[in-house]
């Protein structure tokens, strides 16, 4: 079977470390990662909030990424190949397909391809203090946290439920383990109960 799931959520939730511990732990388990698909500097457009609006879908080449979702679909051992995930010879019928990002369930082509969907999220504080330590291929200018990024996050949230998308949220500040064993035990329950 071929398995799809989301971890989603605002940034600095936590995804990127959740899912580094989930591609360890399944097999034949690929990622795709969201943060790869941002065009380049030039071509994001500057706001009415004086910021360059990196936390708008409009900064990622989504159809570039719906496109590499489709390759995996399409040929998930010749993906994991390319990709240098070796196929496990217990559970070669069994694919697994992360994708990793702030915006996931904001793109409607990609929305109903996910079998789950994680929503990561901490309180503004912590993200706040989370993001500070944080340098960014282009760093934060100076404000871009409360004058673009978190009003962006608030917008996107408020469309996708808005929208009726059922998300799973997960409490970021839970200790990493704990993250960890939650979403890969639903994992393995869901590829039981299809065995
Ligand atoms: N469960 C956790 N508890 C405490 N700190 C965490 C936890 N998970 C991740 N962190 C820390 O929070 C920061 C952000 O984590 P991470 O890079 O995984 O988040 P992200 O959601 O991928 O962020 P980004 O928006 O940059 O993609 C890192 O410093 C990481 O070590
Ligand atoms: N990766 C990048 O090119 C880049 C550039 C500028 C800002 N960001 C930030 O990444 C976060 C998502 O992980 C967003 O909040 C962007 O602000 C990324
Ligand atoms: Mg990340």
């Amino acid at each position: 079977m071929k398995v799809i799931v989301g971890i989603g959520g605002m940034t600095n939730g936590g995804k990127t470390t959740l899912t580094s511990s989930l591609l360890k732990s399944l097999p034949n388990c690929c990622v795709i990662h969201q943060d790869d698909f941002f065009k380049p500097q030039d071509q994001i457009a500057v706001g009415e909030d004086g910021f360059k609006q990196w936390d708008a879908l409009e900064a990622l080449d989504m159809e570039a990424m719906l496109s590499t979702v489709q390759a995996w679909a399409r040929s998930p051992r010749k993906f994991a190949r390319a990709h240098g995930v070796s196929v496990h010879p217990d559970a070669s019928d069994t694919h697994i397909l992360i994708l990793e990002g702030f915006l996931l369930y904001s793109y409607k082509p990609l929305v109903d391809l996910y079998t789950l969907r994680y929503f990561l999220t901490v309180p503004y504080e912590e993200c706040k203090q989370r993001r500070s330590t944080r340098s960014y291929m282009v760093p934060d200018p100076p404000g871009l946290f409360d004058g673009h990024v978190w009003p962006m996050y608030q917008k996107y949230r408020r469309e996708m439920e808005a929208d009726g998308v059922e998300v799973v949220y997960l409490d970021g500040m839970k200790s990493r383990e704990e993250l960890f064993h939650q979403v890969l035990e639903d994992i393995q329950n869901l590829l039981l109960n299809h065995s």
